[in-house]
C-alpha cells in the first residue's frame, strides 16, 4: 500500500493509503487514524502491540475523507488507544455505464454488497473488499489487533455495520450505527441499489437486509447500539425504518440500544456530537487489555 499523506493530530496521526484491489478492480483509497504510541509500527508485531480498532463504514456520496474531516473522532480516539479504520465507499473510475450518473448508485453508493449483477459485478464487491481484502491488508501492514475489531456506520455505512456484524461475528465484536438504513429491501434507497447489484431475486436481497437477516436467525455480537436524530429528513421519508429493527430485535432477543436524539438531523454534526460515546461503547465490549477507562468516555460523552 502507499502513502499518501500524514497529519498529525491529538499526538497521534492521520494518514491516508491506496492500493490496488482485486476484487475492486481498481485503486482504493482509505485513511486510518492511528493513536500515540504505533505511527512507527510496521511488519511483524507482538500481539500485545496491537490496538482495539474500530472500523467505520461512511453513507452515500462519500469517500473516505467525510469522517476524517468532519467527525471530529480522533481526540476521543487518541485517549482511548483506538486504530480508526475508514475505508470507501464503493470502487471508482471502472467506466461501467451509468457509475456517475446518481449519488444512490454506483459511484459512492456500493451499499456494502457482493454485486451478481452485470455491469456491477465486476468491481462492485464491497462486502467483500472490507472483510476480506481491506482488513487482512491494514492487519498485515499496521498494529491492528482483529481480536478486537468492532464496526461502525452512517446511513448506508450504517446499513453496511449492520450487515457486517450480522453476516460475521467471527470478525466484529462490537457494532453501533448513526441513522442506519436498517430495512434496505424496503426503501426506495435500497430497492434501487439492490436492484441494479443483485437483480430481482428477493432471497438475494435478504442476504444484506439487517432487518431479514435477524430474522433469519443472525445474532452478530448480540448487542447493537443505533443513534437517530429526530430532526433527519431521511427518517421522515422512510429511507431509514428503525422502527423494523426495534421489532426484530425485540422479537429476537437482541438487546438493541436505541438513542432517538431531538433535534437532530442526518448530519455529521450529529456524528461529532455522539461519535466518543460510541467509540467507548465499543471499546467496553472489545476489552483489550491496553484500553483505559472506555466506560467514562462512554458516559461522559455519550450523554451530552
Ligand atoms: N442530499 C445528499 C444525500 C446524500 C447524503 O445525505 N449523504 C450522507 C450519507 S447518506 C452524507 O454523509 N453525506 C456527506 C456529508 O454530509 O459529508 C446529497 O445529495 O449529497
Amino acid at each position: 500500500m502507499k502513502l499518501l499523506e500524514t497529519n498529525r493530530c491529538f499526538e497521534g496521526v492521520w494518514q491516508r493509503y491506496s492500493h490496488v484491489s482485486a476484487l475492486c478492480q481498481c485503486e482504493m483509497t482509505f485513511s486510518v487514524y492511528l493513536p500515540p504510541g504505533c505511527e512507527s509500527h510496521s511488519g511483524a508485531m507482538a500481539p500485545g502491540d496491537r490496538k482495539p480498532a474500530l472500523l467505520w463504514l461512511s453513507g452515500l456520496t462519500c469517500t473516505d475523507q467525510n469522517f476524517v474531516q468532519k467527525a471530529h473522532a480522533a481526540a476521543a480516539a487518541s485517549a482511548a488507544g483506538c486504530i480508526l479504520l475508514v475505508p470507501d465507499t464503493s470502487p471508482r473510475g471502472l467506466n461501467i455505464d451509468g457509475e456517475d450518473e446518481r449519488y444512490d448508485l454506483g459511484s459512492g453508493a456500493g451499499f456494502y454488497v457482493d454485486a451478481t449483477e452485470s455491469p456491477w459485478r465486476d468491481g462492485y464487491q464491497m462486502f467483500s473488499y472490507i472483510t476480506e481484502e481491506f482488513l487482512t491488508l491494514v492487519a498485515e501492514q499496521l498494529p491492528v489487533s482483529l481480536e478486537h475489531l468492532g464496526v461502525a456506520g452512517h446511513s448506508m455505512g450504517g446499513h453496511g455495520a449492520l450487515i457486517m456484524a450480522l453476516k460475521r461475528p467471527d470478525l466484529f465484536r462490537s457494532v453501533s450505527a448513526f441513522a442506519p438504513i436498517c430495512e434496505p429491501s424496503k426503501c426506495d434507497w435500497g430497492q434501487r441499489a439492490f436492484s441494479a447489484y443483485l437483480g430481482s431475486d428477493q432471497a438475494e436481497w435478504a442476504e444484506y437486509d439487517a432487518c431479514s437477516l435477524i430474522r433469519q436467525g443472525a445474532r452478530g455480537p448480540g448487542r447493537i447500539r443505533v443513534e437517530q436524530g429526530d430532526a433527519d429528513d431521511f427518517l421522515e421519508a422512510g429511507q431509514l425504518r428503525p422502527e423494523s429493527l426495534q421489532a426484530v430485535c425485540e422479537d429476537a432477543g437482541i438487546e438493541l440500544e436505541y438513542q432517538l436524539r431531538e433535534g437532530y438531523d442526518h448530519s455529521y454534526f450529529f456524528i461529532q456530537t455522539f461519535i466518543a460515546g460510541h467509540l467507548g461503547y465499543h471499546l467496553v465490549q472489545l476489552k483489550h487489555p491496553a484500553t483505559g477507562d472506555a466506560s467514562a468516555l462512554q458516559t461522559g460523552l455519550a450523554s451530552r
